[in-house]
C-alpha cells in the first residue's frame, strides 16, 4: 500500500473527565478526499484541532509521509504543509482582500494579487482581490479562506462543516474546487453532516463514535441510511407528519414594516408583511446576508422599532418593546449564534437555563433557586439527548451540536405561545435533527406559532405550512409549501421571479 499522506496510531485526548479521542488510528492517503463522520460529540473536531497543532494528544503518534512528526502549533502545522479553514471566518471585513491575505503572507500587493489570481484560475476560486470583503458573499468569503491557505502550498487540507454556510449553488462549485485540489496532488479532510455530500466526492471515510473510531470505509459502497446507522448507532426516525390543525390566533403579525439599519454594511428591510397562526409554522428562506439578521433582531426585540403599529405578537404592539417584555407574553427564541447570544460560555448550563427560564420558578423572589434551574437543565438534558457531563457543565465546553440541542431544548420547554427558531439544526447531527425537527411539528400540531429561518431548503419542505423567501430585504409572498416545488423558492432566492413580477 501507498504510505499515507498522514497516518495517526492510538491517539487519545480528555477534557477532565471527557475522553474526547480514545486510541484514534487513521490513515490518509496521498490525493484523497476523506470525511469524518459521527454524531454531535463523537470528536471530530478535536481530532481536527490534533492534527493542526492547536491541542496536543495525551497519548499516541503522528507520521507524515511515513516520517514521525509531531506539532506543536498551527504555525509548525503550517510548516509541515497542513492548512484548515474553520467554519467561523477570520477576515476583517473593512479590509480588501488582498490586505487580509497580506495580513499572513509577506509580498506586495500586485505580487500577492496576481497570485491569487493564478490560484484561482487553477481551482475555480475566482474573487476580486481587490473587492472589499464586507461586501462578499458567504460563498465568495469562503473562497478567499480557501485561497489564503492555499497561498501556503498545502499538501493536506481541513475543513470544518464547509459546507453548512453555503448556499446550494456555492455547494456545487466548493465541490469541484476540492476535486481540482485532489487531482493536483492535495488531501483533504472534511467534516460533514451531510451523507449525500459525502457520497457525492468523498473517497474514504471514517466514522467515529463516543471518540472511537467505529469504521473505516468507501462512502461511495454503502447507502446513506446505513451510514447514518453506523454515525449515530441505529435508524434515523421517521418525520413527524403535520396533522389538519384548526387555525389558531394570529400570535405574530407584521404589517409594511419598512427598516434602515444603523450599521453601514446592514441591509434595509422593505415592506416586510407575514403572519403566523397558532398550529403553523412558516419558513423563512433565503441565503444569508438578505436582511436575515435584520428582521432577526427586529422580532427578538434586540432591535426596538422607533415607531409602533408594525409588528404585533399576541395581539400586542411590541415593535418598541425590548426582548424581555416580549417573552413575558409567551415568545420564545433560539437565535442562529449559539455562543454570546444563545448561551453564555463561561457559565454552566444550570445558570444558562437561568438566562431565559426565569418564569419557569427557578428564580423566586429575586434570588435564584439552584435546585430549580439544576432540575431545568437535568430535564432539558436528558429530554433532548444533551451530551454532557451534566448540569454544572460548561456551556462553552460542549460540541457545537449538543449546545445548539441544550438551547433549543431550554427555549421549547418554556412552552411559549410563539416560538421562532434561526437555524433549527445548523451543526446538528441527522438523528439529533430529526427529533429536533419532529418536536417542531409536534409541537404545531399542539397549536404552537413557530417561525423557522433557515438556509436549508429541504429543512424547509419537511417543517413548514407556509414559505416566505427573503431577498435583499423583501418578503416574497407566502407560498403554500406542498403546492410548491423547490425551483420556484430558488428562483425567488435568486431574486429572478420578483423581478419577473416587477416587469
Ligand atoms: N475545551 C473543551 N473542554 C471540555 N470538553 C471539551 C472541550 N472541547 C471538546 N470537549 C468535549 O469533547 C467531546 C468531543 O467534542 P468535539 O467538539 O470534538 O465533537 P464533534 O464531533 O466535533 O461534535 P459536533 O458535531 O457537535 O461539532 C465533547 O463531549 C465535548 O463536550
Amino acid at each position: 500500500m501507498e504510505t499515507p499522506l498522514l497516518s495517526l496510531r492510538g491517539i487519545s485526548k480528555s477534557y477532565g473527565q471527557v475522553q474526547a479521542n480514545q486510541d484514534i488510528d487513521l490513515a490518509v492517503a496521498p490525493r484523497s478526499i476523506h470525511a469524518i463522520l459521527g454524531e454531535n460529540g463523537a470528536g471530530k473536531s478535536t481530532l481536527m484541532k490534533l492534527i493542526y497543532g492547536v491541542e496536543q494528544p495525551d497519548a499516541g503518534s503522528m507520521a507524515w509521509n511515513g516520517e514521525p512528526i509531531a506539532l506543536a502549533s498551527p504555525a509548525a502545522a503550517r510548516r509541515q504543509g497542513i492548512g484548515m479553514v474553520f467554519q467561523h471566518f477570520s477576515l476583517f471585513e473593512t479590509l480588501t482582500v488582498v490586505e487580509n491575505i497580506q495580513l499572513v503572507m509577506p509580498g506586495a500587493k500586485a505580487a500577492l494579487a496576481e497570485r491569487m489570481r493564478a490560484l484561482g484560475r487553477d481551482f475555480g476560486l475566482e474573487v476580486d482581490p481587490f473587492a472589499h470583503v464586507h461586501a462578499l458573499s458567504v460563498g465568495e468569503r469562503q473562497r478567499v479562506e480557501i485561497i489564503r491557505c492555499l497561498m501556503t502550498d498545502p499538501k493536506l487540507l481541513i475543513l470544518d462543516e464547509p459546507t453548512s454556510v453555503l448556499p446550494p449553488q456555492a455547494v456545487t462549485l466548493l465541490f469541484e474546487t476540492l476535486q481540482r485540489l485532489r487531482d493536483g496532488g492535495v488531501s483533504i479532510l472534511l467534516i460533514s453532516h451531510k451523507l449525500e455530500e459525502i457520497q457525492a466526492i468523498c473517497d474514504r471515510a471514517t466514522i467515529l463514535r463516543a471518540g472511537r473510531v467505529t469504521g473505516h470505509l468507501d462512502p461511495r459502497a454503502h447507502d446513506e441510511h446505513t451510514l447514518a446507522k453506523m454515525m449515530i448507532g441505529r435508524d434515523i426516525p421517521e418525520p413527524v407528519p403535520a396533522e389538519p390543525v384548526e387555525q389558531g390566533d394570529k400570535q405574530l403579525e407584521i404589517i409594511g414594516l419598512d427598516y434602515k439599519p444603523e450599521d453601514p454594511f446592514g441591509v434595509s428591510l422593505s415592506g416586510i408583511t407575514l403572519t403566523v397562526r397558532g398550529g403553523e409554522i412558516l419558513g423563512i428562506a433565503g441565503i444569508s446576508g438578505n436582511g436575515q439578521s435584520e428582521l432577526t433582531a427586529l422580532i427578538s426585540g434586540e432591535t426596538r422599532l422607533p415607531t409602533a403599529d408594525r409588528i404585533f405578537m399576541m395581539g400586542k404592539d411590541v415593535g418598541p418593546m425590548g426582548a424581555a417584555a416580549r417573552r413575558k407574553l409567551g415568545f420564545a427564541f433560539v437565535p442562529e449564534e449559539r455562543l454570546g447570544r444563545g448561551a453564555v460560555p463561561e457559565m454552566s448550563l444550570a445558570i444558562n437555563a437561568i438566562l431565559t427560564a426565569h418564569g419557569r420558578n427557578v428564580v423566586r423572589n429575586g434570588v435564584i433557586d439552584r435546585k430549580a434551574a439544576e432540575a431545568f437543565a437535568l430535564e432539558c438534558i436528558s429530554e433532548y439527548d444533551v451530551r454532557t457531563p451534566g448540569p454544572q457543565a460548561e456551556a462553552g465546553a460542549l460540541s457545537g451540536g449538543n449546545l445548539q440541542k441544550f438551547i433549543v431544548g431550554r427555549e421549547i420547554m418554556l412552552a411559549p405561545k410563539l416560538l421562532f427558531v434561526a437555524q433549527p439544526t445548523w451543526g446538528v447531527d441527522i438523528g439529533a435533527a430529526t427529533a429536533i425537527r419532529q418536536r417542531l411539528v409536534a409541537l404545531r400540531n399542539a397549536g404552537m406559532a413557530i417561525l423557522v429561518i433557515s438556509e436549508e431548503l429541504e429543512e424547509l419542505f419537511e417543517l413548514s405550512d407556509h414559505i416566505q423567501v427573503l431577498h435583499h430585504g423583501r418578503l416574497s409572498p407566502p407560498l403554500v409549501t406542498r403546492d410548491t416545488r423547490p425551483e420556484e423558492i430558488g428562483r425567488y432566492m435568486i431574486g429572478s421571479e420578483a423581478g419577473k413580477r416587477a416587469s
